[in-house]
């Protein structure tokens, strides 16, 4: 071949601004590009072996080799795949990779947000120059008879070719980085990101750190490496002898030294993750120990669902069910995205349907139009395909647990409800797969499914009914009390708790009465009822201090009969506790020992929770209805004490200690109110202690 010397057909004045904001977040990229052009390399000329028109010798081993160097601050990508004749250079090179990039930036021009571009698939070759000032390509093709080719460039703009000394096939390419890209020759900054990228690549890629002190290779018989593997881990054992100050003594490290045999290379990367197999040939610690290098998480995951799908697109992946261990786990997975092994990006929300982020997984898809944008991606039928086939296998993987393995099913349900839930909210097409098994933990802590719970209810209410010949009510609420609400009526009506803690006093009324009721502590549960409510119109969903029931309330109960005394605590608690809208309603409540209690309608308290969860303090939230009753029982002592000692002296302190102690168990006081009960309560002891 002739020298040439050559303009590439860009106008670089132009590119280079815009591809530099783009790439600024992600420069590292480039090692993800050249690594893939070598493995795409290697690819196409097992393709032509396969043919049988490409001879390679028997001993062949198909490798990707980078090397840094960080005296010199280069960087080497060699594999051994088809190489390139001059021909192939001119037109893969010097036309389509930068016509290719140019045609890219065309595209994306008027895009100011990098985040619009995916995984900057496209920019191939041309993203070394992102980090260096100077390119060079060495190539022999595997061509019988090929020359080798030299190609350099200086900033990607002008290139000189000329006849190589390349003996071996296959391509090297080098990087002299520019100044700024140092940070590359480092081997731990290098070798960091390869594993972003590369950690899952097809082809063995070996790495080595060029200034390191030599180590001799050499290339073991698989026997001997087994003898090698073993002699490593007898190495740890000589690795952990120390003297008695716990240091390592020099004996044994000289000792070490002495010993050691050569060392095979081992590949940086693994060829055949575990996606990429059958699931009948994985084991369950093969599933586990992968999740455990992937993720770094030392809990175990739950379960986990193998994805292997060939038609009508290709995509393989494991998703996980991580392990909720607190309250506080955040609930975010991260879930990354592969195309042929390559890694894209963690959690592209366009491709994974929102709620599946929650898990934790790979998911390998290589027909994905990546090279595209983001907002793109996100009006593709096909893309929409792939996310909704994901939420289906996950949704099947779930009904079928619940149907085959219920036991199994409700063990994991506190950690994966949230999930669940979260999908409902999301994902109607989920929902609708997934509605018949949700489950709710009850007070006695049984899982049961909303009509099981109603079921339980009808048959405990029928029993208590023929007991005391009384007819059951649907529904035992004020909104029942409103005649004109008939629907509303006719629906079952299911009582929750949010905070056992808090609500126990409620929880023990309830469970005297043997009413369930279900616990439904999770921040989703609030979103995730008002949804059930809408879509499943035959629930009601009733915190257990909305309301006091009948069940509650002495037989022969009647409120008009407790006038006297409710006009009168009314005034006495509206005016010690300088309250003047405060709701004051006397019961005779069965159980003595109760004094006071707070309900507060379930609507009032969920305008409440979504005031507060908007931030919108300050507003009044009586504004959106009743505000919350003190319900003071006419069968306590200290309330009937009030009631015939309104000229007591301590009648205010009662009257503020009934009220905080009410209030207590229904909501955290605040700070003030908080302080006030703890002086107050001091000051009742000091009393009682005269
Ligand atoms: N290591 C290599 N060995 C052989 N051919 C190569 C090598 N690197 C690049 N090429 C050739 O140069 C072409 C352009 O490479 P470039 O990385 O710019 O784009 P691409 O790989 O085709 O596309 P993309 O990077 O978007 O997947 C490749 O298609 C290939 O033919």
């Amino acid at each position: 071949m002739k020298n040439e010397h050559g303009s590439l057909s860009i106008n670089s004045e132009n590119i280079f601004p815009i591809i530099k904001k783009w790439l600024y977040s992600d420069h590292d990229i480039f090692f993800r590009e050249l690594i893939s052009n070598g493995s795409d390399a290697i690819t196409k000329l097992k393709k032509l072996e396969l043919m049988g028109e490409a001879n390679l010798p028997e001993d062949n081993k198909y490798r990707i080799d980078v090397i840094v160097n960080p005296e010199e601050k280069t960087l080497k990508f060699i594999d051994n795949g088809i190489g390139m004749t001059a021909d192939e250079v001119k037109e893969y090179i010097n036309q389509i990779a930068f016509s290719g990039a140019t045609d890219f930036l065309n595209k994306y021009k008027d895009k100011t947000n990098e985040e619009q571009i995916i995984g900057h698939f496209g920019l191939g070759f041309y993203s070394a120059f992102m980090v260096a000032d100077r390119v060079t390509i060495d190539t022999l093709s595997w061509q019988e008879g090929a020359e080798s080719v030299h190609w350099e460039s200086e900033a990607g703009t002008e290139f000189t070719m000329e006849p190589g000394d390349k003996t071996v096939r296959g391509t090297e390419i080098t990087l002299y980085l520019n100044e700024d890209s140092y940070e590359f020759s480092n081997e731990y900054r290098a070798k960091e990101v390869i594993e972003k990228y590369c950690s899952f690549m097809p082809v063995e890629i070996y790495f080595k750190n060029a200034n390191a002190k030599e180590e001799p290779e050499a290339e073991l018989e698989e026997d001997e490496l087994e003898t090698q593997e073993a002699e490593d881990s007898n190495e740890d054992i000589i690795d952990a002898s120390v003297d008695e100050d716990g240091n390592v003594t020099e004996g044994a490290v000289e000792a070490k030294t002495e010993e050691k045999k050569p060392k095979a290379p081992k590949p940086i990367n693994n060829t055949t993750p575990l996606w990429t197999k059958h699931p009948n040939d994985v084991t369950e610690e093969e599933y586990k120990e992968f999740y455990r290098n992937v993720f770094h998480d030392y809990k175990e995951p739950l379960f986990w669902i193998h994805l292997n799908m060939d038609y009508p697109f290709n995509l393989k992946g494991i998703l996980y069910f991580p392990k909720l261990n607190t309250e506080y786990d955040t609930l975010e997975g991260t879930i990354k995205l592969y195309s042929n092994q390559v890694f894209i990006a963690d959690n592209i929300k366009e491709v994974i349907p929102e709620f599946l982020m929650l898990l934790k997984g790979a998911i390998d898809c290589p027909d994905l139009p990546l090279n595209v944008s983001r907002s793109a991606l996100q009006n593709d039928g096909f893309v929409k395909k792939i996310s909704e086939y994901i939420s289906k296998k996950v949704a099947d993987k779930l009904s079928g647990m619940y149907k085959v393995e219920r036991e199994n099913y409700e063990k994991f349900w506190d950690d994966i409800s949230p999930f669940i839930k979260f999908g409902c909210l999301k994902d109607d097409k989920f929902r609708e797969k997934m509605k018949d098994f949700i489950i709710f933990k009850n007070l006695d802590g049984k899982y049961l499914t909303l009509p099981e719970y109603v079921k339980a209810a009808k048959a405990d209410s029928a029993d208590t009914a023929s007991e005391t010949a009384e007819e059951p009510k649907k529904e035992d609420n004020t909104a029942s009390e409103d005649a004109s609400d008939k629907k509303e009526e006719q629906k079952d009506v299911v009582y929750y708790v949010t905070n056992e803690q808090q609500q126990s006093q409620y929880i023990n009324m309830f469970k005297q009465e043997g009413i369930d009721a279900l616990i439904l502590t999770h921040n989703i549960d609030q979103p995730f009822i008002t949804q059930l409510e809408q879509t499943e119109q035959g629930y009601k969903f009733q915190r257990i201090d909305a309301d006091i029931t009948d069940s509650f309330k002495e037989e022969g109960h009647s409120e008009e009969a407790l006038k006297a005394e409710n006009d009168k605590l009314t005034e006495l608690f509206r005016k010690t506790l300088n309250k003047e809208k405060l709701e004051v309603k006397v019961l005779k409540l069965k159980n003595d020992k109760v004094s006071s209690m707070i309900t507060l309608s379930e609507e009032s308290r969920r305008m409440q929770d979504m005031m507060k969860m908007y931030n919108m303090y300050g507003m009044d939230p009586n504004m959106f209805g009743s505000s919350e009753t003190l319900v003071l029982n006419a069968n306590n002592k200290l309330v009937q004490y009030i009631f015939e000692h309104e000229d007591s002296q301590y009648v205010s302190l009662f009257c503020s200690q009934l009220y905080d102690l009410a209030l207590l168990s229904h909501k955290p006081l605040e700070a003030e109110a908080m302080t006030n009960f703890i002086a107050r309560s001091n000051e009742i002891m000091e009393i009682l202690a005269k």
